[in-house]
């Protein structure tokens, strides 16, 4: 089984990155070494297409989760004719997160059922819903009610997009055709946060909050006409016993790379094996001859069968390290924090957060598919830490400081100290894992891959919704340096979690990676 080729490959795999032996392209003959097949050419044009088009979807999710922090200040007395108490902002913020919540587990659930695509149409549909009811709403309760349906829209599309474009990409770039979809997280941020930025410096509040949330539609309907290019992936056509469209679509996503197109067949047929083997395995379990898939099959495998069981584990890690991390502490409060630092114009500053995030979401980009999944994580995790840690210290020299006494306003050059250190772990974060935790499908095999996507990401929106809830508490209750100091130590754990459980994926294909989990970790 080709899948479990993968440990031997992973050996390989360091040392040989870089010698692709180009005269085997004239020998169209020559059978492809497993090597070759991860070397395998440039990124075609018609994937550039999907992932852009699917990437609308990280737009959409980076966009709302960011517009949120602007359009909170700006509401004024325009929802149920008085101002919002902190009560009505905390419901409106994380009813969001909840909704997320609720909807990856079953979206992954229906993924399976009817496809990855149709799943993306619905998010569409609700996102622009969602944005059409909170910019014509009049009371709190409307605009719960709104972002709540973007919370569903959320949800669903930050489990589904990773997962479309993981079973269409080729191995070669799985790792940067899935923190292309990241980027675009960060993309929506930066431009929800200049939206914001720009609306409440120069725009009517009263309109502008309408026009930052309705915004969010736009992206949405171009999202559904692009849909009628994007195919249905390969792994769930194969699933659906559709063989035949599923090798017209990895020939497409070949695209003019001979060595690509050499391998089409092979491709298709790993997928069929692992599709076979896994009903097989089902049949089998069952112990009535029968693949009957309920759902609660689907569960048993997930949380019964080894490999399957060591991958839920991983992602779920990554997942909720991602969050219990605090990045978006800083994403939801940087402003109240840097106003506590004394900052002139805070929603400008915390611009800086949005943007070193997408920046150096660039980089990993252009590293996660040379440096690997792992080691990417183990070189930025300790930055991460450092950065906190520091930041910590920077509060902390300067004197205990809670929300409540905001006035205390840092000196200079301690506000400066502690915007460096929250820079360097915001693009430490960015660099590993703001991006890698979305990797999450490639380590499951393709029956449970949906269900255990939609599990790790459940976990990332509950340690999300946890992390929002908690983060200003945290600060009354035991000021700044050891909130932040209590990330670090979160950071300092998931590294040794990492090191531990987290083995190296980078080049394998889905088939091969899930492999690596079949007789342990796979870390060596
Ligand atoms: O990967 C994304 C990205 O890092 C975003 O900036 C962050 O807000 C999300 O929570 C995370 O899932």
């Amino acid at each position: 089984m080709a899948s479990q080729a993968g440990a031997p490959l992973l050996a390989r795999q360091d040392d040989e990155t870089d010698d692709f032996d180009e005269t085997r392209l004239d020998d169209s003959n020559a059978p492809l070494s497993d090597n070759d097949q991860k070397q395998s050419g440039r990124l075609g044009y018609f994937v550039w297409l999907l992932t852009l088009s699917a990437g609308i979807s990280g737009l959409l999710f980076g966009y709302d989760t960011g517009v949120i922090s602007a359009t909170l200040v700006s509401i004024g007395t325009s929802l149920s004719n008085r101002e919002l108490t902190s009560i009505d902002k905390s419901i409106i913020t994380s009813s969001t997160s909840l909704f997320a919540l609720a909807a990856s587990p079953l979206s992954s659930i229906l993924a399976d059922r009817v496809g990855r695509k149709p799943i993306i149409l619905v998010a569409d549909v609700l996102f622009i819903f969602g944005a059409l009811i909170q910019a014509f709403s009049v009371s709190v309760t409307h605009m719960v009610l709104g972002r709540s349906i973007v919370g569903l829209a959320i949800g669903a599309a930050s489990f589904v997009t990773p997962l479309y474009l993981a079973e269409l990409a080729p191995a070669a770039h799985r790792g940067m055709v899935v923190t292309m979809n990241i980027l675009a997280v960060t993309l929506g941020q930066v431009i929800a946060y200049v939206i914001g930025w720009a609306f409440s410096q120069y725009g009517s509040p009263a309109i502008g909050w309408r026009l930052m949330v309705g915004l969010g539609a736009v992206p949405a309907i171009l999202q559904c006409l692009l849909l009628f290019i994007m195919p249905e992936t390969p792994r769930w056509l194969v699933k659906a016993k559709r063989s035949d469209e599923a090798r017209a679509i990895i020939q497409k996503t070949a695209g003019s790379d001979p060595v690509a197109l050499q391998m089409v067949d092979n491709v298709l047929k790993d997928i069929e094996i692992e599709a076979r083997e896994e009903e097989d395995n089902a049949r089998l379990r069952n112990g009535d001859g029968k693949t009957h898939r309920s759902w609660l099959v689907g569960w048993r495998e997930l949380l019964f069968v080894p490999k399957n069981r060591r991958a839920l584990t991983i992602a779920c890690l990554l997942q909720g390290l991602q969050q219990f991390c605090g990045f978006n502490s800083l994403m939801y409060f940087s402003a109240t924090i840097f106003l506590m630092l004394g900052f002139t114009v805070p929603t400008l500053t915390s611009l800086t957060v949005a943007s070193t995030n997408f920046i150096f979401t660039i980089a990993a980009l252009l590293l996660v598919d040379r440096i690997g999944r792992r080691r990417i994580l183990l070189y930025s995790i300790p930055f991460m830490a450092f950065g906190l840690l520091a930041t910590a210290f920077g509060f902390s020299a300067s004197g205990t400081l809670t929300v409540a006494a905001r006035g205390n306003e840092l000196t200079q050059s301690g506000a400066i100290f502690i915007l460096i250190n929250i820079m360097l772990y915001v693009a430490a974060y960015a660099l590993g894992l703001g991006n890698v935790p979305w990797m999450q499908s490639e380590l499951f095999p393709l029956n449970v891959r949906s269900l255990g996507s939609g599990l790790a990401t459940a976990t990332n929106w509950l340690a999300n919704f946890i992390v929002g809830l908690t983060f200003l508490p945290l600060m009354d209750a035991l000021g700044a340096p050891w909130t932040f100091a209590l990330y670090s130590v979160v950071c300092i754990v998931g590294w040794v979690a990492v090191w531990c459980i987290y083995p190296e994926t980078v080049g394998l294909s889905l088939e091969e990676a899930t492999g690596l989990l079949e007789h342990g970790w796979g870390v060596r």
